[in-house]
């Protein structure tokens, strides 16, 4: 038998609720080992005395930068779920691998399987409809609205749209409460509900004459993005520099 090569594996904002369900699927991973638990509090460092090879981060999107900076300068590829990142922060990470070749970050607004494929979904269908909306539906303490990934999905259904030369959706508002309409995120309208009892999900609602289609996705456990993020750890240290979203890993 051949012998397996065993990652070392740190997780950032490993007591979270999302940090928890990763260092249960690290330590059941025969090819992976758990060397480190970070959580708020404790020093970044353990990583680099640990010799940590591939970090994933679930914290929060006011420390994530941080964090990435510290990682890529020692060296340390990363596995990143946590949101906020923009064209201004993703090319801060940009610049940050471009100095330290070799190195590789992983930055993905979801690494569910189904959601992935729901925002390639909506992207292939946002050409042939005339209206497009979003919702997304998550538990009360989620930081940031919109959702990561409502963002990207509007991105990917608006650039769609674009380049099939459709215009805005149709939309006669004329008087309008502020918020009632949602929130415009490149001409999308996108819909944040908070709510008790939920875990992640979203529907992409498309319309057009006579008929609808509606694309949802339901995260009903947490550990739905385990098998993503451990993709990304196995496969991190083949792709150096910055890589948005799985989809590259899944050949989608
Ligand atoms: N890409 C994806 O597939 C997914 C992304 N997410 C995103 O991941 C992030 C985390 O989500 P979730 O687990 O629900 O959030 P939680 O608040 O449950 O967990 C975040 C954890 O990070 C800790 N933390 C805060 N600052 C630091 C720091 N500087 N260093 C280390 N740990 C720190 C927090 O501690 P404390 O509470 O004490 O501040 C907390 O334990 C969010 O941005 C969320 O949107 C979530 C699910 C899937
Ligand atoms: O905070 C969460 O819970 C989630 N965050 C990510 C997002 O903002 O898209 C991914 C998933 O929706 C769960």
């Amino acid at each position: 038998m051949g012998q397996v090569t065993v990652i070392r594996v740190g997780v950032l904002g490993a007591k979270g609720k999302v940090g928890r369900a990763i260092c249960e699927a690290v330590e059941a991973a025969p090819d992976l080992e758990l060397v480190a638990q970070v959580d708020a509090g404790d020093p970044i460092e353990t990583f680099v005395d640990t010799r940590t090879q591939v970090v994933v981060d679930f914290t929060n999107p006011d420390v994530v930068m941080g964090n990435l900076e510290f990682l890529v300068a020692n060296r340390i590829h990363a596995v990143v779920g946590t949101t906020g990142f923009d064209d201004t922060r993703l090319a801060q990470v940009q610049r940050w691998v471009t100095e330290q070749p070799g190195v590789g970050v992983l930055i993905a607004p979801n690494f569910a399987i189904g959601a992935v494929l729901s925002m390639r979904f909506a992207e292939q269908a946002a050409r042939f409809f005339d209206s497009v909306e979003v919702i997304e539906l998550h538990h009360p303490n989620k930081l940031d609205a919109p959702s990561g990934t409502a963002y990207r999905t509007a991105a990917l259904i608006a650039a769609a749209r674009a380049k099939a030369g459709r215009g805005p959706s149709p939309d006669a508002t004329a008087t309008e409460l502020d918020g009632a309409r949602g929130a415009d995120v490149d001409g999308v309208r996108v819909h944040s509900v908070r709510l008790a009892g939920l875990v992640a999900h979203q529907e992409v609602l498309l319309g057009t004459q006579g008929e609808t289609l509606t694309i949802r996705h339901d995260s009903i456990d947490r550990n739905s993005f385990a098998p993503g993020v451990l993709l990304g750890v196995r496969e991190i240290g083949t792709r150096p520099g910055l890589t948005v979203g799985i989809d590259p890993l899944l050949d989608l």
